[in-house]
């Protein structure tokens, strides 16, 4: 971490909310200083930083974080220029100025928008402006947003092909069970996605965050799938993830950069229905390299085509992956349930491939939810 050139830090609202909900904007400074001096021995650092919605509170007399989508788009709307004020009076400080970059999920992985979001990073960085990304609260519909920026964090670091991935927020590192809960322990250090298959996560953690350490863990795994190392801690300890002392919890790179087209297939694009697998065949998709053949498929809903995007289920309904579908939903239930070479010897050789191939498949699987 300590030679990363090019580092995306994400601040979560926990980290940057007073008592009372509010932006703490002491809290802010204490975080720019830190990267402002990493931008002066000459890495670069993308910001990814929540906080909008807590920055448009006060003006807005609110006093809790909206729960209505309506009212948490105009709280970022007005949030979010006060925030990115306070970003460029920090850093303005140190002498560096700031570019804001607000992003939805679908312009880090469509085409035409990927590459217009990378231009425009790239550009901020060769000119020495730290880019300030957050999501487009104020156009984003329910279907498509994040919500919570640590997916975001993670496209973003893939869209600048960064060398690590820094998550900041309010807890030390990844325990073992919600923190909260005596006896759970902090995890050092994550070297495959089998470590952590024990570890239970909530979907909802401070009362200013969205997504707890549910939404870390995916984009932990879209990171590291990518072949970005990531570093989960306490926004306190910025310098030490930086500095690369073990604080935190430290994520091995498990893999190498994945394809935009995993990426939208994983993250932006809508199933049009799904395929239930049978145990086998989820452990065969979740090893990582097999493909999924009729055999392992016990049924199928919705009406797809061949070549659309679908969801992976085991027998519980819970998504262990998306892919697309080499068949239309129509021709499965005749295909279900018997071996490749039983679909050749009846129907043709045409019959013998597998419904969702291994390099149209990305594995989704979440960590435990408790
Ligand atoms: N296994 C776990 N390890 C660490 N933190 C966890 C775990 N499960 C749930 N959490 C919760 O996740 C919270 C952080 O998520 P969140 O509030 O969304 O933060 P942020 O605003 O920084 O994105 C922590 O405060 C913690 O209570
Ligand atoms: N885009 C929103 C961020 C939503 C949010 O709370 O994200 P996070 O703190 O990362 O869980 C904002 O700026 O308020």
């Amino acid at each position: 971490m300590g030679s990363a050139r090019r580092v995306v830090v994400k601040v979560g609202s926990s980290s940057l909310t007073a008592a009372d909900g509010r932006l703490d904007v002491q809290a802010l400074r204490d975080l720019v200083e830190v990267i402002a001096a990493r931008h002066a021995a000459g890495h670069q650092v993308v910001l990814v930083t929540s906080g909008a919605i807590a920055a448009g509170l006060g003006p807005l007399g609110l006093t809790s974080r909206p729960s209505d989508l309506a009212t948490a788009q105009a709280a970022a709307s007005v949030g979010q220029g006060l925030l990115v004020a306070r970003y460029t009076e920090a850093f303005a400080a140190h002498g560096i100025r700031v570019g804001q970059i607000l992003l939805t999920a679908e312009d880090t992985v469509r085409r035409g928008h990927y590459k217009n979001a990378q231009r425009s990073l790239e550009r901020l960085l060769d000119l020495g402006v730290v880019p300030v990304v957050n999501e487009n609260d104020a156009v984003a519909t329910d279907e498509i947003r994040f919500g919570d920026n640590d997916r975001l964090a993670a496209l973003v670091s893939h869209l600048v092909r960064a060398d690590a991935m820094v998550l900041l927020t309010d807890v030390d590192g990844l325990y073992d069970g919600p923190p909260s809960r005596p006896g759970t322990r902090q995890i050092p250090e994550v070297r495959s996605p089998a470590d952590i298959e024990h570890v239970e996560v909530t979907g909802r953690g401070s009362s200013v965050g969205t997504g707890g350490m549910l939404t870390k863990l995916e984009s932990v795994s879209i990171a590291t799938q990518s072949g970005i190392p990531v570093v989960l801690t306490r926004s306190s300890n910025v310098q030490g993830a930086l500095d690369g002392t073990p604080v935190g919890t430290w994520f091995h790179a498990t893999g190498r950069r994945t394809t935009r087209r995993r990426l939208w297939l994983a993250y932006a694009a809508k199933s049009r229905g799904r395929l239930v697998l049978d145990d086998g065949a989820v452990r065969a998709v979740l090893g990582g390299s097999a493909s999924l053949l009729p055999a392992g498929i016990t049924g199928v809903e919705g009406e797809f085509e061949s070549a659309d995007p679908v969801e992976l289920v085991d027998t519980e309904g819970r998504v262990v992956a998306r892919g697309l579908s080499a068949y239309d939903a129509a021709e499965i239930p005749g295909l279900m349930g018997q071996t490749t070479g039983d679909l050749r010897d009846a129907l043709g050789a045409g019959y013998d491939r597998a419904v969702v191939h291994r390099d149209d498949l990305v594995l989704v699987r979440r960590p435990r939810k408790v």
